[in-house]
This record gives C-alpha cells, structure tokens and sequence, in this order.
C-alpha cells in the first residue's frame, strides 16, 4: 500500500512533531512516499527555494499522488500547498483521510471540512491520544494492498 501523507511546511512547522508520529504510524500500514514532510530537519523554507526546485518537488508531489492507495493529511496547521493536493487528489478520486485537531483553536476551511461524503473523503477530528485508534479505524475499512 502506498500512502501519500500531507502536512503544512513553508504554511508553518508548528505541528512537526504530531506529522512525525503519525507518519511513524501510517508506516504500519504500508510505504509512506512523503516521509520527508514528518522530518524535524525540514524548516519552513521547504525542500528547496529555488524555482527549479519549486518545479521539481510539484511535478514529483504530483506523481506521488498519482501513484498512491490513500491520502492521509493533517490539517490543522493551514497550508495552500496541502489543500492544493487534496483538491488534485479529489480530482484523481483516492481515498482521503484528513484529521483536525480542534484543540488548536482553529476552525476547519469549508472547502474541507464540507468536501467530507463519509466515503471517499473524510474529516475526522481528533486529539492526539486517538489518532492511533483513527488510523487503526480508516485502515481496517481498506483492502490491503
Ligand atoms: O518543500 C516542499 N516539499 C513538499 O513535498 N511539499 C508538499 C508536501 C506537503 O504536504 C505540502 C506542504 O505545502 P506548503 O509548503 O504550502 O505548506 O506540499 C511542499 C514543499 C514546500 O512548499
């Protein structure tokens, strides 16, 4: 099973350590092609700043999407980049698992949160105790691969 893992970088790091954690989950379950979005030495500067970069990490991004079983994003730190590939992934009809920690105070985008069917796209709030018990949850419910 190939997992696409979304989480914010030049949005901001905040919530690195969470990315980390979850990733180190998902890798349970199968290759997470994104590993590097859960590395404590990315900053939010991102992979790379130049614009031949900038073209390299989108183009591959967007063949990693194309080649995963499910997305897995974490949402709460807002990122354009994570909604971009969300709205790329909705189109290419994958399974999407996008989890929102209300604890932070924030509210949810409605072009999240109201993309949610209960089906191929899906918005679970959580605290970090449950995401274990979520994840166990959304992959029980996916043939393996
Ligand atoms: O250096 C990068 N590498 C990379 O893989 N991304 C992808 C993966 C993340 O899920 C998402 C983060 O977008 P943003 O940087 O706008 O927060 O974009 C984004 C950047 C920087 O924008």
């Amino acid at each position: 099973m190939k997992i696409y893992f979304c989480g914010s970088i030049r949005g901001g790091r905040d919530d690195v350590n969470i990315y980390r954690r979850l990733v180190e989950k998902l890798q349970s379950y199968g290759t997470v092609l994104t590993e590097h979005v859960s590395s404590s030495e990315l900053t939010d500067r991102g992979e790379n700043a130049s614009a031949a970069g900038d073209k390299f990490i989108h183009d591959r991004d967007v063949d990693w999407l194309r080649q995963s079983d499910v997305v897995v994003a974490e949402v709460t730190q807002p990122s354009l980049g994570v909604g971009y590939e969300l709205g790329r992934a909705v189109d290419m009809n994958k399974k999407i698992l996008c989890l929102f920690r209300p604890s932070s105070g924030r509210t949810l985008s409605a072009m999240i949160r109201g993309a949610d069917d209960g089906q191929l796209f899906v918005v679970r709030d959580y605290t970090e105790d449950e995401a274990e018990n979520i994840l166990e949850d959304f992959f029980s419910n996916i043939k393996r691969i």
